[in-house]
């Protein structure tokens, strides 16, 4: 895998997988933070951050889904990356589709993005990064802790009254994201990127054994926490929704659609159908990414066709107790 090495650009810097097979993700590296306190580093203030993202990554999405139901589209502005990702790593390609150049340092490549930020950086260029324009650095770039940030300390400059880690509800999530990480989120690409049978095998069953587990929790419950909406339901929805498209054929998570989970298929189209979230799914930007940027998977890089599931059809969750808050109820 290609990454930065004292701030040079080395390709094929390290690999993937270890001894077993077993696919590892590296750590982040920034992991600063923004505070509701006006006298933090990084205060929550409208209009000082900038996302890059890219809208292929089902990280990035989580904090596209948070700032798109906590309504902070005018506090905080985005920038979206090519969705194929070449030797180069992550790039601007404005005249594409979908694809913004990087209004804020412009940058022709993410890694310059990096390189600004610390000039020696070693590590992985990775999407999604929060970007402070004021001190022209970068915040964070794990993807869990943004969805925090924009959730919590940033909740008084949202437009909509929208908490997505509620009072009472707090260890639940933080217990949830933890728990469906590791064989759900984590598990499609430990499933995808295993370089041995047996690392394989153990990915699809940790991720089938994972989701009929919560097929059968969300039967009588509307959440992952429970009756609210909450961060574990956006950490949960950016992987269903690639799953079919994606997962189930490119990282060989073949063993069923979640369109044949009656109970996950429901609550997939309802998160889709809030106010909001479809228009942060770039199904386009999704498949392009995938089956176009990992060629040792898919050497000839052809995108499949189907299997188009209707996100837009009806549900039944409205049956269940609990609900969207307010604000999401349009
Ligand atoms: N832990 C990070 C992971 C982010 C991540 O791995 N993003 C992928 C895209 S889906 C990426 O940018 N990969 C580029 C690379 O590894 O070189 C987070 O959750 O924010």
């Amino acid at each position: 895998m290609h990454s930065l090495v004292d701030g040079q650009w080395r390709r094929n810097a390290y690999r993937a997988t270890d001894e077993s097979g077993e696919f590892q993700r590296q750590e982040t590296s920034f992991r600063d933070r923004i505070e509701a306190d006006p006298d933090a580093q990084f205060p929550a203030e409208s209009g000082r951050y900038h996302l890059y993202v890219s809208w292929a990554c089902p990280w990035a999405h989580r904090t596209l889904v948070t700032r798109a139901l906590k309504g902070l589209e005018d506090a905080i502005t985005v920038d979206v990356v090519d969705p194929v990702r070449r030797v180069d790593g992550w790039e601007f390609a404005p005249e594409k589709e979908g694809c913004t150049p990087d209004t804020v340092n412009g940058a022709d490549k993410l890694r310059e993005v990096y390189t600004a930020a610390d000039p020696e950086f070693t590590g992985r260029v990775t999407v999604p990064v929060l970007w402070d324009k004021e001190r022209g650095t970068i915040v964070n770039n794990e993807s869990e802790e943004i969805m925090r940030m924009l959730d919590v300390a940033m909740h008084d400059v949202a437009a909509d009254d929208v908490d997505l880690y509620p009072e009472g509800y707090r260890d639940e999530v933080d217990r949830i994201i933890d728990e469906i990480y590791d064989p759900i989120n984590n598990g499609v690409y430990r499933a995808g990127f295993a370089s041995s049978q047996s690392a394989y095998e153990s990915a699809i069953d940790d991720l089938f054994g994972a989701l009929d587990r919560w097929d059968d929790v969300l039967a009588d419950q509307r959440y992952l926490a429970g009756d609210v909406l909450t961060e574990a339901d956006v950490a949960m929805f950016t992987t269903l929704i690639r799953f079919d498209e994606v997962y189930h054929t490119h990282f060989k998570c073949n063993v069923a659609r979640i369109t044949d989970y009656p109970n996950l298929w429901n609550y997939l189209k309802e998160l889709y159908q809030l106010p909001g979230v479809a228009e942060t799914v770039r199904m386009d930007h999704i498949k392009n990414h995938y089956y176009e940027s990992h060629r040792d998977l898919n050497p000839g890089g052809k995108v499949p066709v189907g299997p188009d599931p209707d996100f837009d059809a009806s549900h039944d969750r409205d049956e269940l107790p609990g609900g969207p808050p307010e604000a999401l109820q349009r």
